[in-house]
């Protein structure tokens, strides 16, 4: 397996207050990786510093062997790194099919080629069949696949997902949980940050742990649900994996 990503010593400071501290990480190509901790212990600021959204204060992130860390969103997104947002708010005035578009958009200005490679996206996350619907017709679990195939229209080696499954029912996450399962076996490679670890334990076969801007475990899911440091910080002494 290659490495795709890496994260080497990150550090993000906000005036005094550190949220990434010195965060090292790589991530497998094809493999699906959870970044998991308390409230503020820097996961998204993490996502915005792989996705060029936020400039680290020190270290590097390197995609495919290159330091994108200088680099705009915009340009790391044409290099292969798609992300979604914790609030989704798809275009309302827009179709199912015109939201997936806008993705595509990062990379042709051929309507037709937008269409086919929306359709695509829309068909992988299960949301071909409403392409053609409103998006306030749409559920909490379509309205975040559309996200995701809004992601996925861009055509990326490495897709973010943050807080993809948070508000839905069990039901509804075992779905998208198969969604990404397929998504991976095709080749993609996610990061996703999840607070349910039931479906951390389900989805991913690796596990990274922030706590206070710092990374206290890394490894499967098994393990780092039994590590005494994550059962202190964050899963509490009464979790059982
Ligand atoms: N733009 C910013 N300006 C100042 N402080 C920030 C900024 N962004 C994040 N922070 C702070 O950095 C810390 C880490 O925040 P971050 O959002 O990365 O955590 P998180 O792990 O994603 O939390 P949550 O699970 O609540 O989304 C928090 O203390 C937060 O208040």
């Amino acid at each position: 397996m290659t490495t795709l990503l890496e994260v080497e010593n990150l550090s993000r400071s906000f005036g005094g207050l550190v949220a990434v501290k010195d965060v090292s990480f790589s991530l497998r190509a094809g493999r699906i990786t959870a970044l998991i901790g308390p409230n503020g212990a820097g996961k998204t600021t993490c996502f915005n510093l792989v996705a060029g959204a936020l400039k680290p204060t020190s270290g590097r992130v390197l995609f495919e062997g290159r330091q994108i860390d200088n680099s705009p969103p915009e340009t790391v997104c044409r290099m292969g790194i798609a992300r979604t947002f914790q609030i989704v708010r798809p275009m309302r005035e827009m179709s199912v099919l015109e939201n997936a578009m806008i993705g595509a958009f990062s990379w042709t200005r051929n309507v037709s080629e937008a269409r086919s490679k929306a359709y695509e996206s829309l068909e992988s996350v299960g949301l071909a069949a409403k392409a053609h619907a409103r998006t306030d017709q749409l559920t909490l679990p379509d309205r975040k696949m559309l996200e995701t195939a809004k992601a996925l229209s861009t055509r990326p080696k490495l897709l973010l997902l943050d807080e993809v499954m948070a508000g839905l029912r069990p039901t509804e996450a075992a779905g998208i949980v198969g969604v990404l399962q397929k998504l991976a076996e095709g080749g993609l490679t996610i990061l996703l940050v999840e607070h349910v670890m039931r479906i951390v334990m389900e989805v991913a076969s690796r596990v990274v742990v922030l706590h206070h801007g710092a990374k206290i475990a890394e490894g499967p899911p098994g393990e780092v649900v039994a590590d005494p440091k994550v059962l202190e910080s964050y899963l509490g002494a009464g979790f059982h994996a």
